[in-house]
């Protein structure tokens, strides 16, 4: 577990971390991928297993080559004896077919661990971050998710497939080449040795630079992704308030920003390059000339120099490479590292370790001695302050909460559906405590209807079976009939197999809310929530909806949040709320009666209909 500071999502955006705090996200990441091999062991010792010999056989082709030069052409030539050339003309085939064609395998193997690891890595993202409480999304914004889930299984693939790949490959040739060379010839090899010292230099320059400026074309790029999303998003906000000019100018200042950071690390790509090619034909020119002045003394064979310069030449190619690996390598580290937050993220609202079942609930909800706040501390809701300490709600009541925009209506309503904890006291249906309640009884008997209503890219059918998932396309009607949404579906292009596009495209507001009036209908719940659900109904519609609320709510206890007090008539009780409290309780008639916050409500309602 990491410390306090650091733990899950917390502390992403800092920009510097304390050593503890380092090391226990890099553990924290190291465990992760640790996790997520494991099974894969075989495929991945088997991996390095090809790649090695595929390497080391590639490495024995300069040798080869220096021995048949030296040794086996001149008895060929002198002695007419063709036996050893053609030996070594078949090693050096056989060793170049054998390690190009484990080079293809190598290739498939690594694609392969990096697939498994993507595909696990997505699967455990997508999984856990669907199941985490409504508490993480509130506060995680979509854009964020949006980048663990893409740019950051990018880079994290990148490095696998690409970069991994090459660093392999040019570190074991260039570790076999290297004692190829001191096995043929020492004294080429501490040449190369010695121009070693400024290759060192040039690629430590080059991997602090471009770190910096990968390191900015990755917040840039995360800008730019969060700059799309959030227009996206809100788009008829966009349209409606002529945003776009304004949008236009932020996105492509963002954009050139973008453009700028890769152009910067472009140009370090200018230095290295030409560093490299001028290092390694430096290299070349002095193995060249040293073993040039020896094979004139006679004290070197020029096919042992044929092959020294080769190898100095094969050290070189892939040395680039490295470079790359070391970017690479830094944002998959920083994108693991994320990912590996949020997978440490824990869900607030815990499933019971005993869970109580309560496969019939009556509907009876009690609040005892509830408080509550969001995690920024502020406590929102406070009945243990309300006149009674506890509030009952029997099974089958019909019950309204009406109070001022931010009085903690909706929070209530959260604590009942258990998206939310409180943070004192406790909410119990049938005497039993949420928190120990079974999750699919209580998903089964407390349901949910927001303003959003959201439908899910299908059919209208598929999106009202949502509440009951074995539904026969006759129970599916008939709760579309007992809401009132039979005609308007049945006037749509396919009916009830029509599909609706993402976010309900084909369909109304109205319509959407009637769908998920059906869905609730249909799941048959023994405790109905309704938060601002019926907002988007036109009054005709409404006061159908009226007789559908009425059918919809009987024989459930029903709890219904609604400005418009025309909702609020068909409720048995009404609580008033203000500042996370309850300040009246009764029924309608009670409290027009009583002259107090709701009758003036009530009376201010009937003037606006006069
Ligand atoms: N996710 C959240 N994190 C932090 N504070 C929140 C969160 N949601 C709501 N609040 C705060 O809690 C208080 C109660 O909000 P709530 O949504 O319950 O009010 P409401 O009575 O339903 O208001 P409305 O009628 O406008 O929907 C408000 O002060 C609000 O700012």
């Amino acid at each position: 577990m990491s410390p306090e500071t650091v733990r899950g999502t917390r502390g992403e955006d800092r920009e510097h971390y304390t050593r503890a705090e380092s090391r226990a996200i890099r553990r924290r990441s190291l465990r992760l991928l640790g996790a997520i091999l494991k099974p894969l062991r075989r495929l991945v010792l088997l991996t390095m297993v090809v790649v090695i010999a595929s390497t080391a056989l590639r490495a024995i082709g300069p040798t080869l080559l220096a021995f048949g030069i030296d040794e086996a052409l001149p008895r060929a030539v002198d002695q007419g004896d063709w036996w050893p050339a053609i030996g070594i003309g078949a090693a050096f085939l056989a060793t170049g077919g054998i390690g190009a064609a484990l080079v293809g395998w190598y290739v498939v193997l690594i694609a392969r661990v990096t697939q498994a690891v993507m595909l696990e890595l997505r699967m455990r993202i997508f999984r856990h971050t669907q199941r985490l409480s409504l508490e993480f999304h509130e506060g995680y914004t979509s854009g964020r998710i949006i980048s663990r889930q893409t740019s950051d299984l990018e880079s994290i693939q990148e490095l696998l497939h690409g970069s991994l790949n090459e660093l392999v490959d040019a570190v074991l040739l260039g570790t076999f080449t290297l004692i190829a060379l001191f096995l043929i010839d020492w004294r080429s090899g501490l040449v190369l040795l010695g121009f070693g010292l400024p290759l060192v230099v040039l690629m430590w320059w080059f991997v602090r630079e471009s770190q910096k400026g990968f390191r900015s074309t990755r917040v840039v790029s995360a800008r730019l992704i969060v700059q799309f999303v959030e227009t996206m998003t809100g788009i008829r906000a966009v349209q409606a308030f002529r945003r776009e000019k304004r949008n236009d100018a932020v996105f492509g200042r963002v954009s050139d920003d973008y453009r700028r950071a890769n152009v910067r690390v472009i140009r370090l790509f200018g230095a290295l390059d030409p560093g490299l090619i001028l290092l390694a034909n430096l290299t070349i020119a002095v193995v060249l000339l040293w073993g040039g002045l020896r094979v004139m003394d006679a004290g070197l064979a020029i096919g042992v120099l044929l092959a020294a310069v080769l190898y100095v030449r094969n050290f070189f190619g892939p040395i680039e490479d490295v470079a790359m690996f070391l970017n690479s390598y830094q944002s998959a580290a920083a994108a693991l590292e994320k990912v590996s937050g949020v997978l440490e993220e824990e869900p607030t609202v815990r499933d019971p370790a005993a869970p109580v079942r309560l496969s019939a609930a009556r509907g009876a909800l009690s609040f005892e001695g509830v408080r509550f706040g969001y995690a920024n501390g502020r406590t929102v809701l406070d009945l243990a302050e309300s006149g009674q300490r506890d509030l009952v709600l029997p099974a089958g009541q019909t019950v309204a909460l009406v109070g001022t925009t931010g009085a903690g209506k909706s929070t209530l309503a959260k604590l009942v559906a258990r998206f939310y904890d409180p943070s004192e006291g406790r909410v119990a249906l049938d005497g039993v405590d949420l928190r120990d309640l079974a999750p699919a009884d209580l998903r089964r008997a407390i349901v949910m209807v927001t303003q959003e209503a959201y439908l899910f890219s299908g059919t209208v059918a598929d999106n009202i079976a949502l509440g009951k998932p074995d539904a026969t396309s006759d129970e599916i009607r008939a709760a579309a009939r007992a809401v009132g949404a039979d005609a308007f579906i049945e006037s749509l292009p396919d009916g009830y197999a029509t599909d609706v596009n993402k976010r309900g495209g084909r369909v109304s507001a109205g319509q959407r809310q009637l769908i998920s009036f059906a869905r609730a209908f249909l799941a048959d719940p023994a405790v109905l929530i309704l938060d601002e659900a019926t907002a988007s109904l036109d009054l005709p519609s409404e006061r159908q909806v009226q007789d559908a609320l009425q059918r919809l709510l009987a024989d459930r206890t029903a709890i219904i949040i609604a400005h418009r007090l025309s909702t609020v008539a068909i409720a048995d009780r009404v609580l008033v709320m203000e500042h996370g409290r309850v300040i009246e309780d009764g029924t309608p008639g009670e409290l027009i009666a009583s002259g107090g916050k709701f009758a003036g409500l009530h009376a201010a309602w009937e003037d606006s209909l006069a």
